[in-house]
């Protein structure tokens, strides 16, 4: 197997908060491999940005290592991270906000390529080449992001992230502000793009609808831990922790990529500054037994790489316990 591209190993960040401590992001590890979309999924306040500003190295971890390419880049300098900064792009969730309004669209993508110190004809070359990739056209380089309508100023800001040819591009609830039929033209978009140039994403979002289609592998994040993770059939098939099972069941089989939160499991998401000992799921878990209110289960793989953190984990109430390879088996048996 190759070596991934990122790595996060036991990743975690606490902000301080009055006299106290938020554990916005608790022990996280995963891998993401070349030409990989490894989707990140929970609600408001789970952690996952702070994790992608992490991984672009825009907040530094309180512990744990980021390895990106085979080098650990926790404690890069500045000046030591400015290389890198060309290989790991973000796209912002707001394309209203994010886009530089008193710049020129041809300007805006151009800016990272200024950047790197790139020759000025060969900017406009690039700049001309990357609108065409996101379906731009050529003179829309010499207008102003006002004039662009919310999928299409996403475009732009997929053009920009993509300028400087980057490895991986991390995407920060990318489609969340546009409409259902905008949401799928840019989520194509970029399943293309991938396709086309091998580009690896991290893709957050609060809808697992959306990850769905562009993910190869999803990990679910709950008060700022990984619950669940596993490939996007997995997840989906077999999902394995309570808390993902309620993600699911809240996803209207028509309504997938549909705009809009995941509504809830009931009970209060509890607070990151005073969480509960033992799961950290427990208060709203329907599965909840005297373990769960005092230990906090550790994520434990299965031999097809699924892994959840759940001392009591099931397919659903009908077969517990239930994997992926068991459902194959039993399909294959009843056959
Ligand atoms: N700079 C900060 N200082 C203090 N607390 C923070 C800071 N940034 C984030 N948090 C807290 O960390 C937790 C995780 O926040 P984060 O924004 O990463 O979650 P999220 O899943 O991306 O949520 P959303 O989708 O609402 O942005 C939240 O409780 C948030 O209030």
């Amino acid at each position: 197997m190759t070596a991934p591209l990122l790595k996060l190993e036991n990743i975690s960040k606490r902000f301080r908060v009055g006299n106290k401590e938020l554990a916005a992001v608790s022990d996280v590890s995963l891998d993401v491999a070349a030409g990989e979309t490894l989707g990140i999924v929970g609600e408001s306040g789970c952690g996952k940005s702070t994790l992608g500003r992490m991984i672009l190295r825009l907040t530094d971890p309180s512990d744990g290592a980021i390895v990106f390419d085979g080098r650990d880049i926790t404690r890069l300098s500045k000046r030591a991270m400015r290389p890198l900064r060309r290989d790991i792009q973000i796209v912002f969730q707001d394309p209203y906000a994010s886009l530089n309004p008193r710049m020129k669209v041809g300007e805006i993508v151009a800016e990272p390529l200024v950047n790197i110190g790139m020759k000025r004809a060969e900017i406009a070359a690039r700049v001309a080449e990357v609108l065409k990739v996101v379906g731009l056209p050529a003179e829309s380089a010499d207008r102003y992001p006002h004039a662009f309508s919310g999928g299409q100023r996403q475009r732009i800001g997929i053009a920009r992230a993509l300028a400087v040819k980057p490895r991986l591009i991390v995407c920060d609830e990318a489609v969340s502000a546009l409409d259902v039929s905008v949401q799928a033209q840019v989520l194509t978009l970029l399943r293309d793009i991938q396709r086309e140039t091998g580009v690896t994403f991290v893709f957050i979002s609060h809808n697992l609808g959306v990850v769905r289609f562009l993910c190869h592998r999803i990990a679910v994040l709950y008060l700022g831990r990984v619950v669940e993770i596993g490939t996007e059939a997995q997840l989906f098939e077999t999902p394995q922790h309570p808390y993902t099972q309620a993600l699911l069941s809240a996803i209207p089989e028509a309504g997938a990529g549909r705009r809009g939160r995941i509504p809830v499991p009931s009970g209060e998401i509890p607070n990151p500054i005073n969480p509960p000992p033992g799961c950290p799921f427990h208060l709203r878990c329907p599965r909840v037994q005297d373990r769960c209110r005092s230990e906090i289960p550790t994520l434990v793989s299965d031999t097809g790489g699924q892994a959840v953190a759940c001392h009591f984990p099931g397919a659903d109430a009908d077969s517990p316990h239930q994997t992926l390879e068991d459902k194959r088996m039993t399909e294959g048996e009843a056959q």
